[in-house]
């Protein structure tokens, strides 16, 4: 048998193999060398850079995955310490901040950091055309004839910065938000009685039909979306779209995909119930006046602007889908934690119904707007509606920066984004960090002031704070008491898990259910 001499053919082919494989390690080990050590220590001032493995992908994967627990480990890999992040997402940097010192720089109006971008992002991903985010995101200028034919130029603002004025005069100011209110309150009023339970939120009946089993999660989605649309755009959407509460939460549910530019085939189910809130907006844009009279000012006035600027049907249909989730998106998951805590332990369900009574005992022709306000005002409702959002705290604020700017001796490069998670801000306050996972309102019981700590922010900070912030507390509180007042509540199952999605669009949501028996209260028969 002759030897194959080494170096002969077979072997040369197999060096053309091997030299690209070791020029990419090498390349590969170079490029991590100069990315995770030298350049940090030739920027020692800019936010840690967290390694990861694949270029470009970056943390996507665990983002995608698990945002906390990509967000923990970081905090561990910084030594706790709360110092700034930088996590790179497709490519993009992402700087996370930790600290209520750095949250609340970001978070101030400030010309260096803009907010808009985000907003672009979720505009695309609701559907709008680039012209039409164009017109909502750019100022522009027009030219009018002022006297002897001569010709100004006037400043027409961006139609984001006007509708964003009209929504904060909607809710803030004292006659609108008002009016807004007492609607609101109403429309509520009327999902809280035995004979108005919607049919999609009852799992059973018992043979006598004194008692119902109810889905929490259902209802507390169908209370409160239908209360808000109602009070936004008036009754007669409701006419252009029976789905549009399932597609809502399908919408909300599949955000991310719209964000992430996941394509058609791979996302059907969020892209189809994108399109068909779309259609009903259309369908309302098309209605005559008359038929929408009962619509707030704010979505009038912007329905106005957007006419008056030229935009078409559809990327008004997208600026108004926006809109239609923002105000709806999150109230309905602090309804389902907080009555689910409170129905979960008899002690606290018995505390609860005491108070309320109380409340209500106290005059019995008080208006629901004047009785909203005393629900608010008791002590140990607002302690538990502070620790369903401590427990469910998964919104976030983004930011991106415009120009360089050091923000408490760390210098954010131009281009990069900040993020500020609040579930992550509110864990570095040693009191709200305590017991995390446990639901204990004695924690703001004790500690009045925690609830207005720089720490916890459910509602984000700064210039663009929630609007619908007082509403949506009035609405949770409004309708959790009214609930434990007019119902024998009997839960079937314990508190489920907390789900968050890979792009935080508000609190956490169950995974899966908690199913009520209820039965109406004897003595609330036909009374408050
Ligand atoms: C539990 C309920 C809610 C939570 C947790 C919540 C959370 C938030 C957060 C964190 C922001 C700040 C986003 C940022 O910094 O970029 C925000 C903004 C906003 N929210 Fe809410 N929200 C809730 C309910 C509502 C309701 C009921 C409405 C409508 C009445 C509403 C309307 C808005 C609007 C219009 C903005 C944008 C403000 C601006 O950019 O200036 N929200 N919300």
């Amino acid at each position: 048998m002759s030897s194959v001499p080494l170096g002969s053919e077979p072997t040369q082919g197999g060096m053309r193999l091997v030299n690209p494989m070791v020029y990419g390690l090498v390349g590969y080990v170079l490029w991590r060398l100069w990315r995770f050590t030298i350049r940090p220590f030739l920027n020692p001032n800019s936010p840690k850079e967290i390694p990861y493995t694949i270029p470009f992908i970056g943390h996507a994967i665990s983002m995608l995955r698990n945002p906390h627990a990509l967000l923990s480990s970081t905090i561990k890999y910084c030594n706790g310490s709360w110092e700034p992040a930088a996590l790179t997402l497709f490519g993009q940097t992402v700087i996370f901040i930790f600290s209520e010192q750095d949250a609340t720089e970001v978070l101030r109006e400030r010309p260096d950091m803009i907010h808009t971008e985000h907003i672009k992002d979720l505009l695309h991903g609701l559907g709008c055309s680039g012209p039409g985010i164009s017109e909502i995101d750019h100022d522009h200028q027009s030219k009018v004839s002022v006297s002897d034919g001569k010709v100004a130029l006037t400043n027409h603002p961006s139609l984001y910065k006007v509708a964003e004025e009209l929504m904060k005069k909607q809710v803030l100011d004292r006659h609108l938000g008002n009016g807004l209110l007492t609607r609101t309150l109403e429309v509520l009023e009327t999902q809280i009685r035995w004979g108005g339970i919607e049919a999609s939120t009852v799992l059973g009946t018992s043979e006598d039909g004194r008692e119902l089993t109810v889905s929490l999660w259902r209802w507390a989605q169908v209370a409160s979306i239908r209360t808000i649309t109602t009070a936004w755009f008036g009754n007669a959407i409701w006419e252009l779209s029976p789905s549009i509460i399932d597609d809502h939460m399908h919408v909300d549910h599949g955000l991310w995909k719209l964000l992430f530019r996941i394509p058609k085939p791979f996302a059907r189910e969020v892209y189809a119930a994108r399109t068909r809130v779309q259609r009903c907006l259309v369908g309302f844009l098309r209605l005559p006046e008359s038929e929408k009279e009962d619509q707030s000012w704010a979505v009038k006035a912007a329905v106005e602007e957007m006419r008056s600027r030229g935009m078409s049907e559809e990327d008004m249909a997208s600026y108004l889908l926006m809109v239609f989730w923002a105000i709806n998106a999150n109230t309905f998951k602090i309804v389902f934690w907080l009555v689910a805590h409170i129905v979960a332990d008899p002690a606290t369900l018995a505390a609860v119904t005491t108070e309320v009574a109380s409340i209500l005992s106290e005059d019995s022709h008080e208006s629901l707007s004047a009785l909203s306000i005393r629900f608010e005002r008791n002590a140990l409702l607002e302690a538990l509606y502070n620790e369903a959002h401590r427990i469910a705290l998964s919104t976030s604020s983004a930011r991106t920066v415009r120009q360089d700017v050091t923000i408490n001796g760390r210098i954010f490069s131009a281009g990069t984004h900040a993020v500020v998670p609040y579930r992550q801000l509110a864990m570095s306050h040693p009191l709200l960090s305590q017991d995390w996972d446990l639901f204990q309102p004695e924690r703001f019981l004790s500690n009045p002031e925690l609830g207005q700590s720089k720490s916890f922010l459910p509602f984000g900070g700064g210039n663009h704070k929630c609007v619908g912030r007082f509403l949506s507390r009035r609405l949770v509180l409004t309708f959790t008491a009214l609930f434990i007042h007019r119902f024998e509540i009997r839960p079937l199952d314990g508190i489920p898990e907390m789900g968050f999605r890979p792009v935080s669009s508000g609190p956490g949501s169950p995974v899966g259910d908690m199913r009520l028996v209820i039965s109406p209260r004897q003595e609330q028969q036909g009374s408050t």
